[in-house]
């Protein structure tokens, strides 16, 4: 874990298995003998490959640079040697997309025509197997069928273990290259999580096999295991080496002594009582660089002299990493003092550590606690009582809903009790008010804020309302939110200010809603052609005529753009993980049925970034709310996306009859770069995969968007440029909405915000999360916040949950902070309809997902934000430059002259300028005419 928490998750798997039949083996053979009789032959055989393989993957790094390897050799009870490496690759090398990963795994049968040595030794040895109906009992059958098999494809006839049949869903991933220099089997796999670390912990932990002989429980140790101990070759290793770093309380630490050494000598000796954690809080009181450091951190720039009992500063890089000795939370103090440890820079003295701005507190945990490094029990209390300092109290309403829905707080009686009064301080200026009707006001309106969570006061220990939620009119609360969504006077005006493209789509569906067509439109149009302009100008139109249009979007942040809008997840609760025969969960007789009943049309943004799946369940429930068997039980779908920014659905399968209903209608001028239409028609030649490219997918940039790469000093070139005069724009909202950088990878995201906000003025803000596991502090996950969030006031954030989509505050949206407080963040909306709302932000419990790799679950108590002066050009796609995303970086900008393009690898030898890929599957892009 120490390797992952540094170098981050392995890259490669490699599993190699010794081949009795190598021809150094069998050439040493006498008459008559079988390899399994020279054990001793195949260890020595084994072993000398395997130094080979080593030179091979580490030394010459034939399947890219190595910076960290850790790997074991395993023995099965009467199996071969096994060796399992894993291997994390430079920065440079790393396998990042499809191509990449085809570059060095395969798992097909080669061409026998083509390849036919390798054609033989894939046959030989990377077919997996027999299991299926040829080996029900194989240990790889699960429910019937081989968990490790892939998808049917090409079958090849092989005569192997009796006839069996095998296709290329039988061979296990191998390179060619290593597979045809050493003959055996290796298994070569790309790591997609840290989760494979496991795998060799397991083996490095495992101990010895076990077996019973007549009612004797003994070790098993088979022949070339014995002899690989006998021979003393190694049996696992890491690389760097991890090294542990001395914790204990003060004149408590272990002390080496021989036995006839004398305990008063020892206790008076000078040197016995130094160790690394005193003389590091020495080394902080005579130099001021070390207390830059934290004590892991003091490793890496100051040498360890075990002789002289002294940190040194150091002359060469260290080749070893670091980590402070392992502390149970049940150790109590200790686990403290190593949180301290962990977090503090340049601590002087145990007492040190314990003083908190000039308090000196009497235990380590108290004084983890005044840090902010622990979770206090009255946390929520705080918070609530931090946030009604500030008199907001729409605000504070919103966080205590917030707060009930994330947080599950114990005693909610108790805050209710405390804070009522502060939520309703608005209230009182209403005329006729009295304590009752007040507090029935303020219930009615958490229990609305609740609903949109599918939950109600009721669930609550709070205070019954006298009146049920059932709106007066007698129409459910569904129905009449629709209808009372404000519409934009400015979106009535944009009819008349439709542009050719747009007047067209808005006539068609225009007619087809006064027809009562059952019709499926899909908009087609690169970015900033204005779909959204144009549906929210459709909007406009049908709600005025009293027609109920439910507005949608695939992602949080554009819902927020759309008066109403929602995504369609939440809207339809669309089910996350979806199968091909699932419905939405909405019940026939809900108020939503009836919504849905009611709706004319649907507007669906971004559907290109929805899997099928999505619209399939989407169908067949509107089929069964309506009763009527029309594609979206006849409602008028209007479907809007561009496929050039995304990976598509996927469209195979769809159902045909929904194609013949569906009319592409397609946008094509660009408006948010109209002053600049030679910018747009390069955007839109990058989109389409048209700009001309060399070495495959590498298109040159217009030179006047560019700063050249010279050395990381063009990274501050590039603030400077996006960022201008940054201190005189502390709390600017619309200075800070206008820019940002955008990044393919989250490391580099981390890296600018982390520059940018050293620069910004300000007193800084550091909040820590409450980890469990708690070593897991140091790992920073794409759709987590960080450990360490650094603040300051006036510098935009972005929100990584959704909390409140229908105020706005979805995953994306960006905020700027007005405040930060140990237990409360006070920010304002920068972008959508709610720009300009003030909201609080409580910590809340985030859990990683499965896709985070990680072989724990990770529950973070963090605020759910991150610093957003950069951010990522595809949140949700980390690492992979992937389809699309130069042209969704580029085509967030108006004109070339606001857009500036720095690569750091863009020069291409014997070519002027600068490239980057472009990475466009033509064949997801619409065609027609
Ligand atoms: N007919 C129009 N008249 C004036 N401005 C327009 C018009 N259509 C669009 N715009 C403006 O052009 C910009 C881009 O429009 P919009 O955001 O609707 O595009 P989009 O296709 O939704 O873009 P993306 O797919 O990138 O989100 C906006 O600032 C919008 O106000």
């Amino acid at each position: 874990m120490t390797l992952v928490q540094r170098f981050g998750k392995p890259d490669l798997f490699i599993t190699m298995t010794c081949n009795p039949s190598w021809e150094e083996i069998k050439s040493e053979l006498l008459a008559g003998q079988t390899p399994q009789d020279r054990p001793d032959l195949l260890t020595r055989v084994f072993r000398a490959k395997l130094e080979q393989l080593k030179e091979d993957i580490i030394e010459k790094g034939v399947l890219g640079s190595v910076v960290a390897y850790a790997y074991v050799i395993e023995f099965q009870k009467r199996g071969l040697p096994h060796m399992h490496m894993l291997v994390v690759l430079d920065e440079n090398d790393k396998i990042n997309n499809p191509d990449e990963y085809d570059r060095i795994v395969r798992a097909e049968i080669p061409n026998e025509d083509v390849e036919p040595q390798l054609y033989n030794v894939v046959l030989k040895h990377m077919i997996h197997g027999p299991c299926g109906i040829h080996n029900p009992l194989s240990p790889c059958m699960k429910n019937g069928s081989c968990k490790r098999k892939r998808g049917n494809r090409l079958p090849v006839s092989l005569n192997r273990q009796g006839n069996i049949m095998v296709d290329n869903s039988w061979v296990i991933p191998y390179n060619p290259w290593l597979l045809l220099r050493y003959d055996c089997h290796i298994n070569v796999e790309i790591c997609a999580s840290i989760k494979s670390v496991k795998y060799l912990y397991k083996y490095v932990y495992k101990g010895p096999d076990r077996v019973t002989v007549e009612f004797q429980d003994a070790r098993w140790v088979c022949a070339p295991e014995a002899l690989w101990k006998i021979f003393k070759f190694i049996i696992n290793r890491i690389y760097p080496s991890v090294e542990r770093m001395q914790i204990h309380f003060p004149n408590m630490h272990q002390v080496q002594f021989r036995a006839d050494e004398s305990i008063t000598n020892i206790l008076h000796d000078e040197s016995t009582r130094k160790t690394m954690l005193t003389e590091f809080f020495t080394l902080n009181h005579v130099d001021g660089e070390a207390r830059h450091y934290l004590y892991m951190e003091i490793p890496s720039h100051y040498r360890w002299i075990q002789a002289q009992r002294k940190w040194s500063k150091r002359k060469n890089r260290n080749k070893v990493i670091w980590r402070i000795y392992a502390v149970s939370p049940a150790e109590g103090e200790k686990f403290y003092l190593r949180i301290l440890l962990n977090h503090v820079r340049g601590p002087t003295s145990f007492t040190n550590l314990r003083t908190v701005n000039g308090v000196l507190h009497p235990t380590f945990k108290q004084a983890a606690e005044q840090r902010g490094l622990l979770e206090r029990d009255d946390s929520i209390r705080q918070c609530l009582l931090e946030a009604s300092t500030i008199q907001m109290p729409s605000a504070l309403r919103r966080l205590f809903v917030t707060i009930l829905v994330y947080c599950a707080p114990i005693g909610v009686q108790g805050l209710w009790d405390k804070f009522c009064p502060f939520m309703m301080e608005d209230y009182v200026s209403m005329t006729n008010i009295t304590p009752t009707l007040a507090t029935n006001i303020l219930l009615r309106e958490l229990n609305i804020l609740l609903v949109q969570f599918n939950k109600s006061i009721n669930e609550f220990d709070l205070p019954q309302m006298t009146r049920g939620n059932e709106s007066s009119s007698g129409m459910t609360g569904c129905i009449e939110d629709e209808i009372s969504i404000c519409i934009p006077q400015q979106d009535l005006d944009a009819i008349e200010r439709l542009n050719d493209d747009q007047k067209s789509v808005f006539n068609i569906i225009m007619g087809a809603v006064q027809r009562s067509d059952n019709a499926t439109f899909f908009v087609d149009g690169p970015g900033g052609t204005g779909k959204t302009y144009l549906y929210r100008a459709l909007l406009a139109s049908l709600r005025r005529l009293g027609h109920i249009v439910l507005a949608t979007t695939s992602s949080g942040i554009t819902a927020t753009i759309l008066p109403g809008g929602r995504t369609t997840h939440s809207k339809f609760k669309i089910q996350l993980s979806l199968d091909a025969s699932l419905m939405c969960s909405i019940g026939k007789q809900s108020d939503l049925a009836k919504l849905i009943q009611k709706a004319k049309a649907i507007i669906w943004d971004e559907a290109t970034m929805t899997h099928r799946h999505a619209f399939e369940a989407l169908d067949r429930t509107f089929r069964d709310l309506t009763d009527i068997d029309l594609p979206f039980g006849g409602k008028i779908m209007i479907f809007g996306g561009d496929f050039r920014q995304v990976l598509p659905v996927i469209r195979k399968g769809t159902k045909s009859e929904l194609i013949q209903a569906s009319v592409i209608l397609k946008l094509k001028q660009n408006m948010r770069s109209i002053n600049d239409c030679e910018f747009s028609e390069f955007l839109l030649r990058v989109g389409d995969g048209n700009e001309d490219v060399i070495m495959d997918d590498m298109v040159k940039l217009p030179e006047c968007m560019v700063i050249p790469w010279e050395s990381e000093h063009s990274i501050n070139q590039l603030i400077a440029k996006i960022f201008p005069d940054l201190v005189d724009h502390i709390n600017d909202a619309t200075y800070m909405v206008e820019r940002a950088v955008v990044t393919p990878t989250n490391e580099d995201v981390d890296m600018l915000n982390k520059k940018i906000i050293n620069m910004f003025p300000g007193l800084e803000e550091t909040m820590y999360s409450f980890d469990s596991p708690e070593f897991l502090n140091s790992i920073s996950l794409g759709g987590l916040p960080p450990h360490k969030l650094t603040l300051k006031r006036g510098a935009p954030i972005m929100l990584l949950r959704n909390i409140d989509p229908k105020l706005g505050l979805c995953n994306g949206t960006r905020l700027l902070c007005r405040g930060s407080y140990r237990n409360l963040i006070d920010a304002e909306i920068l972008t959508g309809q709610f720009a300009g709302s003030r909201v609080f932000l409580p910590r809340i419990p985030l859990k990683s997902t499965d896709t985070a790799g990680l072989p724990f679950e990770l529950t973070r108590k963090q605020f759910p934000v991150k610093l957003s002066f950069s951010i990522t050009i595809n949140k949700s796609q980390d690492h992979v430059f992937s389809h699309g995303q130069l042209y969704v970086a580029l085509s967030r900008r108006v004109s070339k002259s606001t857009t500036t393009v720095l690569v750091k690898s863009g020069s291409i030898v014997g070519q002027q300028g600068v490239f980057t890929r472009n990475v466009v599957y033509n064949e997801v892009l619409l065609h027609s005419s």
